[in-house]
């Protein structure tokens, strides 16, 4: 597994407001929007493309174009949808499934309860949107989903994780030869006792959408 965190002094700043407990949830959207679009170029660095020509006003060009089959982008709801629009706006043309995951906070297990993919990602690129990697069970279990269904090229992007999780993940998928790669704007210091992200930001998906 591959772990990158983006190292930019935009990136930085933006993270710094989203973790400020006085961010409401409007800028705290704004922000996520704006974070995910910094990280998905970095993200996408690896992106397969082909050959193509096209016809300028003057002559023919030599250049690329996305590769079929195209990428599936996959937000994990609830807060992995605050990342969408920055991700897609990137790869617009991107194909996007939907993942319901939700960790129970007594038992900090992840439970599956939708799932929305296509039945055959054979071939695919897939760039998995959650703002947090926290224990790292939830996003294990996404890309296990990812790996049945035949994807062999993993990305997740997120927005703050923990060393705990990249430890798990890189141990729970050291038997897969796949390319694993974890995009993030930071690695944190460690987890509390709740199974929180330290310093963190808080609970992404209540400040995504306005509980708090
Ligand atoms: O790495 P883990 O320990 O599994 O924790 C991280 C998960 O917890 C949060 O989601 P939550 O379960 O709170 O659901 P929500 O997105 O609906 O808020 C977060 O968005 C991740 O999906
Ligand atoms: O710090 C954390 C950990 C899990 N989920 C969150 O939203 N925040
Ligand atoms: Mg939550």
């Amino acid at each position: 597994m591959q772990t990158l965190a983006v190292d930019h002094p935009l990136v930085a700043h933006k993270l710094t407001t989203l973790r400020d407990v006085r961010t409401d949830s409007p800028t705290f959207r704004r922000l996520a929007d704006e974070l995910v679009t910094l990280l998905a170029y970095e993200a996408t660095r690896d992106v397969r493309v082909a050959e193509a020509t096209v016809q300028t006003p003057l002559v023919p060009a030599q250049g690329v174009q996305l590769a079929s089959p195209k990428p599936l982008v996959v937000p994990i709801l609830r807060a992995g949808l605050g990342m969408l629009d920055g991700m897609t706006r990137l790869l617009p043309t991107a194909e996007v499934g939907f993942l319901g995951m939700i960790r129970d906070e007594g038992t900090l297990q992840a439970e599956t309860y939708a799932s929305r993919l296509p039945d055959d990602l054979s071939g695919r690129q897939c760039y998995v949107l959650d703002p947090m990697l926290a224990t790292g069970g939830t996003l294990a279990a996404a890309i296990r989903l990812l790996f049945e269904r035949g994807a062999d090229d993993v990305t997740a992007l997120c927005l703050l994780a923990a060393p705990e999780g990249l430890k798990y993940l890189e141990q729970a998928f050291s038997d897969i030869s796949a390319p694993i790669k974890v995009v993030t704007a930071a690695i944190d210091s460690h987890l509390n006792e709740q199974g929180f992200i330290m310093p963190g930001l808080g609970d992404a998906g209540d400040r995504l959408y306005g509980v708090v």
